[in-house]
């Protein structure tokens, strides 16, 4: 862990099971390699887990059985040490290749912005080499215009110690966002592709498909189809991410899907036992899988380890962590600009409500920084959507490292002037709708995008009771214990004196398998659903409606506006759309807490 990072408060653990074939897996880590400085349950670093790695590796080895690296894409953009270099990124490809990944794709997020795809095509494509997959994704080539898949199609190589075919795929979903350098393909395109038949037509033991793919998207399905079409009993598993949350499914008795998280909070691990080899293939014989869902911290993997303090870091996983200690001293991340007087949720506490980190950008930020000085005399409605603010605000220190854990996007305030009021008031309402606005072929995907990929998978406020003794609800003890018995501690029955351990808040997961995925036994937290946008009305007349208003918004989110616009009888094109105010809106919202948070806490 990095040094002044919480120290992890032991709890009650559930192991992990081993099989013949092992997996690690990371998905959405999002720069955060220097894991969570002021989180106990989530505070090891990338060195740690190089430390982790080779030990579990070496206890595969001394078993006869075999354990691969996954990672599913999204490592960049969401924390200073990714994001507050100039180039982005000038520490984090280093830090994170020290990593031996054995299969790795690339997420959206890898693509937004030109330079970080060229980034991700200069290093981490031959920095894993033949271990890099891209299944349907092409990158074009910006001095000769020559386009060129990102990386292999797909790869077939043998496990080390049980030397086990595999087959493994890497895809990113049906993404169009990406800049103009790239070439995302509709997956139910690439799996028409020759590539594809011939690749799930070879001879191997198990189909790997690792995605920047939700496991309950419809991309996973088709590639499922696809292969299981041609190869009725062989395994096939799926490693996704995107969606920001633990879950594992089955699509049937011979395959398993795993989604391990965001941010590298979760190290997931999922084993496959039986007769994997296909030979020995048959209709009774079926393989069995397991997940675990591990929380990223020391206590956990010394856990799952056996080892200490003292045993359990390799000289390799101390030399990144200090990889990323001289980094992120370079980076300056820890200059503070404030001091958060109190912590600001955005899902775990309601919205609009006092602790909200939204109500506080709607009636605190915005007034202040949606300013135009030339037309500041001008009312305007602000509308940032929420899935703008990608993190919480702890109270205490505001670094630098924070602005970018919060906002770590380029966007900016755009606007559209002199828009009919009684038009622009309606938009917000559109906005929050589910769905799309229009189901033309050119309209912006649904809604929901705007928001935050972990509110996608939910659909209500998850609220637990919890009384002071640190009891919950019936049915919420029973999710915890996976026993419907009623109201009882949490935990109890965990120790040897029947004392209830003080549980820590985190992860209580609920997947298709049920409720015992997560490694730590934690108390549950609330999770409130917010609306894909906020508004803030500002510079309004005291009394009376203004007849027109500034329509102001994350440029972000540019065409569900005009197509807002325009579905209630509005045509604005993207040209008449302009820049609202200087800078990013990670810059106004730092310069704000400059401005109105104390110095020192
Ligand atoms: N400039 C941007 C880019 C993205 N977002 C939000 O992030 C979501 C995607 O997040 P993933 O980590 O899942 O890729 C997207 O749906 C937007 O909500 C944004 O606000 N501004």
């Amino acid at each position: 862990a990095q040094p002044g990072a919480a120290e992890p408060v032991p709890a009650p653990m559930r192991d992990l099971v081993w099989g013949k074939l092992n997996f690690l897996h990371t998905t959405d880590t999002h720069g955060w390699h220097g894991g969570h400085l002021q989180e106990p349950q989530y505070s090891a670093d990338w060195g740690d887990y190089v430390s982790f790695a080779q030990h579990m590796r070496a206890r595969a080895h001394k078993d006869g059985v075999d354990l691969l690296l996954v990672d599913t894409g999204d490592r960049v953009e969401g924390n200073g040490l990714y994001d507050a270099s100039t180039p982005k990124g000038k520490y984090y490809y280093d830090i994170y290749r020290q990593q031996d990944v054995d299969i790795i794709c690339t997420g959206n997020h890898e693509l937004y912005v030109a330079s970080t795809a060229d980034g991700e095509h200069l290093y981490t494509v031959p920095n894993f080499k033949t271990n890099y997959i891209a299944s349907n994704l092409d990158y074009i080539d910006p001095r000769s215009g020559e386009r060129m898949p990102m990386a292999q199609r797909y790869r077939k190589f043998q496990t080390k110690n049980q030397k086990l075919d595999i087959v493994a795929f890497g895809f990113l979903f049906d993404f169009i966002g990406n800049a103009n350098n790239t070439v995302v393909q509709p997956v139910k395109e690439t799996v028409k592709e020759q590539w594809f038949q011939e690749a799930i037509m070879e001879e191997t033991d198990v189909f790997v498909v690792i995605g920047h793919v939700g496991v309950r998207m419809p991309e996973f399905q088709i590639i499922f189809r696809a292969i299981r079409k041609q190869n009725p009993l062989t395994p096939i598993v799926f490693f996704g991410g995107h969606v920001h949350i633990r879950d594992a499914v089955a699509y049937d008795a011979r395959s398993f899907a795993v989604a391990s998280g965001r941010y590298f909070e979760t190290i997931g691990w999922m084993s496959v036992d039986g007769e994997l080899e296909r030979a020995a293939r048959s209709e009774d014989a079926r393989p069995s899988f397991h997940r675990r869902y591990i929380d990223n911290n020391l206590s956990g993997l010394h856990h799952h380890t056996g080892l200490n303090a003292t045993t359990f870091p390799t000289e390799h996983g101390r030399n990144v962590s200090a990889m990323i200690t001289s980094s992120r001293t370079a980076l300056d991340l820890d200059y503070a600009f404030g001091c958060a007087p109190k912590t600001l949720w955005m899902s775990r506490s309601p919205y609009p409500g006092k602790d909200s980190i939204y109500s506080w950008i709607e009636t605190e930020v915005l007034p202040d920084v949606a300013v135009n000085p030339d037309r500041r005399h001008l009312p305007r409605l602000a509308i940032v959507n929420t899935g703008a603010i990608r993190f919480d605000i702890f109270q205490g220190p505001f670094t630098r490292d924070t602005t970018y854990i919060v906002s770590p996007f380029l966007s900016t305030m755009a606007y559209l002037p002199d828009v009919p009021y009684a038009m622009a008031r309606k938009v917000i309402k559109l906005l929050n709708n589910a769905g799309k606005i229009a189901s033309s072929s050119s309209a912006p995907p649904d809604n929901r995008f705007m928001a935050n990929p972990e509110q996608l998978a939910v659909n209500e406020s998850i609220i637990i009771t919890v009384n002071e003794e640190g009891v919950a609800s019936d049915d919420d003890a029973a999710d915890l214990t996976g026993d419907p018995a009623p109201q009882k501690p949490l935990g109890e029955g965990t120790n040897a004196d029947q004392r209830p351990p003080r549980l820590t808040e985190g992860y209580t997961t609920r997947d298709d398998i049920g409720t015992d995925g997560d490694d730590t036994v934690h108390l549950p937290v609330n999770f409130y659903v917010v609306p894909n946008c906020i508004q803030a009305e500002v510079g309004f007349p005291s009394d009376g409606e203004p007849e027109t208003v500034d329509l102001v918004f994350m440029d972000f989110i540019t065409p569900w506006v005009l197509m807002a616009l325009s579905f209630l009888g509005g045509e604005y094109g993207r040209e008449e759309v302009q820049l609202y105010v200087d800078g990013t809106f990670t810059e106004l919202m730092a310069g704000w807490i400059e401005k109105n948070w104390p110095k020192r806490c």
